[in-house]
């Protein structure tokens, strides 16, 4: 439904401008740092037939950092692969701060919710790990290093096809650079760091590379959540409680202590593993190599 324009001739609509008032929430989908994530129907007949789209609202409390928001917004809007999630559009409320990323649903949900329910085998195991590689290869040649991966942002558009799903620590790494810093902790997903960002908040390529090393380890227990890497360094730290937590996972890992190998995982997606989580952030493989590396793997 074209826009009639002020001079009165039928100006195309822009598909990526969504009006809030056609949204209609549906349910939540995540809860994050900042914001949340939910399911809405894009209804502007008003007839439930419109479509399933999934939205990123800001909490309003934080929502006076447009910049950073905005951010992410330019972000997904930039990126085109078969394995990152598709941008719809954006939302803005008329003269309302509040601005809303939409993009495309996939009902499947991530890895988290897929694979617990659906025993894959090594092979398909093998094949969403080199998608994985597939769209990180394709951020990191963007110059974005992604922060946050993990199997909760990865979504499962189907049995053979995955994408990676959230942008929300998404950052440029200027022409030159090396490593993105920062100062807040947050509700880190400590777990997924490499150890250069434990000590030193530290983020590069290679950081995300040992984050995919976690994933990968994630992928082949099924997102079992008695195994799941927060669990398991539990057990190799014995209970600790606050900051004490960050400075025994950083001992374990100087001490070459990593996450056991999962009872399905082949010999060489152990040692893939193992690579990713070299100490030396130069000795881990690029992206670019794991995808050739899975390859290999899946002949
Ligand atoms: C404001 C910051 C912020 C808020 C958040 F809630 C989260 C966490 N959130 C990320 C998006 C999420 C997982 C992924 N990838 N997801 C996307 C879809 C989709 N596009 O279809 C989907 N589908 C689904 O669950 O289908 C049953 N889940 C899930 F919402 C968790 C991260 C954040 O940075």
């Amino acid at each position: 439904n074209p826009d009639i324009s002020p001079s009165g001739t039928l100006a195309p609509a822009d598909p990526t401008m969504f009006q809030k008032r056609y949204l209609k929430k549906m349910r939540d989908l995540g809860e994050g740092h900042f914001g949340k994530v939910t399911l809405y129907m894009y209804d502007p007949s008003n007839d439930g037939t419109g479509e399933l789209v999934a939205v990123k609202a800001l909490k309003q409390e934080n929502s006076d950092v447009p910049d950073v928001w905005k951010k992410e917004i330019e972000i997904l809007k930039s990126l085109y692969h078969s394995n990152i999630v598709r941008y719809k559009g954006c939302c803005t409320e008329p003269g309302g701060l509040e601005v809303q990323l939409i993009m495309e649903y996939l009902p499947l949900g991530s890895l988290r919710e897929f694979l617990p329910k659906n025993k894959i085998g090594v092979p398909q195991c093998l094949m969403f790990a080199q998608q994985i590689c597939q769209g990180m290869d394709y951020l990191h040649s963007q110059r974005y290093v992604h922060r946050d991966l993990a199997a909760r942002n990865v979504l499962v558009e189907n049995k053979g096809l995955v994408k990676i799903g959230d942008f929300g620590l998404t950052k440029y790494i200027p022409e030159g650079e090396i490593y993105y810093r920062v100062r807040e902790t947050g509700d880190s997903p400590v777990y997924w760091y490499a150890i250069e960002c434990l000590k030193e908040m530290k983020f590069s390529f290679a950081s995300d590379v040992w984050s995919f090393g976690v994933t990968l380890y994630e992928i082949f227990t099924h997102c079992d959540s008695r195994q799941s890497p927060p669990t398991k360094f539990f057990e190799m730290m014995g209970l600790t409680e606050g900051s004490m937590t960050l400075v025994k996972i950083i001992e374990l890992l100087e001490r070459n202590r990593r996450l056991p190998c999962p009872r399905d995982c082949p010999h060489e997606a152990r040692l893939l593993m193992e690579q990713c989580w070299n100490k030396n952030a130069e000795n881990r493989p690029s992206f670019r190599t794991l995808v050739d590396k899975f390859d290999a793997l899946r002949r």
